[in-house]
């Protein structure tokens, strides 16, 4: 790796935006072009100390400056621990290195500069959405929450082309994106009040999501929007999708419905709103979206082999910043105590403590008591919204056992019954 001192890494002004954009775009292989109109729509976002560039100095210059060779950007965000209390997170987005600058340890610099001012700032978590798994672990990241997409092949499914709604009293309604803007923020600020993983929304997700507020030059397709109300017209679910327009020589449908977004807030909701999208006319295939690993999905299905898993990976990495203050936000199902020793590299967190766990509540304090498992804190991260199995993770070598059981009294504390999800990409 060479390092240069000619490359400033220093947040970005307003003037710098168009190039900034550029230089992500590039990175994220789209068209290097940035019109006023996309500057605009970005601005808002952009305009914060915690929008990083890297400007090599020793670059030919463009229109007088140094070029923007990096990007980074950070934002405050809530996530939701296991027990539905949300913790103040650090959420990294943007993250590009121009093709010409990879591997000098620009992203490292981005990276523990941003990190160390989310310390500072008393941030709990660091969250992001990684493009590729090898890229964050060396900073503490681990995968805590995953995600799988599924494929349903509408014919095989062996639902009752005669349905025409939801039974019990329930209903679906299309909705435009006022109606979106309107009714979506609260359907889904319930849902992340009970959703370990789930991330806070502003009201720019709900304006870019309903078209209002464009933030890119790709055409913009207008959705679809149903909303489900229950018996008593209270708002439980919602969900956005869009469909292509795909005919069979012999004059058959062959329409594919995509998921863009679904929020429920109820089972009754989301079995009703699946139902609904696979069986919509002329649509015989459905593309999930992202959704939790253990989705309702495949099961609603009469025959749940029709619901093929297209994609499973990883989603949301978190790095804890504060263990003390993850653990104890959490709930835990379990009742013991148990020694953590937890090895941070970078010095931001970590430390031996002793976690004292019951359904009443959860302590978590420095302690000098000999460990009973050692973990480096990227393991913690994927143990501590409840996803990962300690177990599992003794038998790949990443956590170490320093007392028999460890491990497994570990998952009795840690382990959730339903997994992890996290619905947004940011
Ligand atoms: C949250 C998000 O925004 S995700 C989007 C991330 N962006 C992308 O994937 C766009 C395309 N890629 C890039 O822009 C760059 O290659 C980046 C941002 C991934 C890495 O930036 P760089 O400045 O090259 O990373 P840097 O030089 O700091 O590398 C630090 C270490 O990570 C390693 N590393 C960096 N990227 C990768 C990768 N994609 N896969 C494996 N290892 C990697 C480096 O080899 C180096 O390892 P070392 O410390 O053992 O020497």
């Amino acid at each position: 790796m060479t390092l240069r001192p000619d490359l400033d890494v220093r947040p970005v002004t307003e003037a710098e935006h168009p190039a900034w954009i550029r230089t992500l775009h590039t990175g994220f292989l789209r068209p290097p072009k940035v019109s006023a109109a996309e500057v605009a729509g970005r601005g808002a976002a952009l305009a914060s100390s915690r929008t990083l560039g890297a400007f090599d100095a020793g670059a030919p210059r463009v229109g007088g400056a140094a070029p923007v060779v990096a990007t980074f950007r950070s934002f405050d965000q809530e996530l939701t621990a296991v027990g539905g209390t949300p913790v103040p997170a650090n959420a990294i987005t943007n993250v590009s290195v121009a093709a010409t600058h990879r591997r000098r340890g620009l992203l490292t610099r981005m990276m523990t500069q941003d990190l160390a001012a989310a310390k500072e700032r008393g941030d709990v978590v660091a969250t992001l959405i990684a493009a590729e798994y090898p890229i964050y672990g060396r900073y503490g990241f681990g995968p805590a929450a995953w995600a799988a997409q599924w494929t349903v092949d509408v014919p095989r499914a062996g639902l009752d082309p005669r349905w025409s709604g939801p039974e019990g009293g329930g209903r679906i309604d299309l909705a435009d994106g006022a109606e979106v803007r309107r009714t979506g923020p609260g359907l889904h600020e319930r849902l992340r009040r009970v959703q370990p993983g789930a991330v806070s929304r502003g009201e720019r997700w709900w304006r870019i999501a309903t078209g209002e507020l464009r933030v890119s030059d790709e055409p913009w397709t207008e959705p679809f929007h149903a909303v489900y109300r229950s018996a008593d017209g209270t708002v439980e679910g919602l969900v956005t999708y869009d469909c292509d327009d795909t005919w069979g020589d012999a004059k058959q449908p062959q329409n594919t419905l995509r998921v863009r977004d679904l929020v429920a807030v109820t089972p009754a909701a989301e079995r009703a709103l699946w139902h609904y999208l696979c069986s919509v006319d002329w649509i015989t295939s459905v593309r999930s979206g992202w959704r939790a690993p253990d989705d309702l999905l495949p099961l609603l299905l009469p025959d749940p082999r029709a619901a093929g898993i297209v994609t499973q990976a990883d989603f949301l990495w978190v790095r804890i910043l504060d263990v003390r203050r993850a653990l104890e936000t959490r709930t835990c199902e379990g009742r013991g105590a148990l020694v953590l020793d937890v090895a941070d590299p970078a010095g931001l967190a970590g430390g031996r403590l002793l976690l004292d766990a019951s359904p009443e509540g959860v302590s978590c304090t420095p302690t000098t008591r000999s460990a009973d498992l050692a973990l480096e804190v990227g393991e913690l991260a994927a143990l501590w919204l409840g996803d990962e199995s300690a177990v599992r993770l003794a038998a790949l070598g990443r956590v170490r056992e320093e007392r028999a059981g460890a491990a497994r009294k570990a998952d009795a504390l840690l382990r959730t019954s339903r997994r992890a999800w996290c619905p947004d990409i940011f």
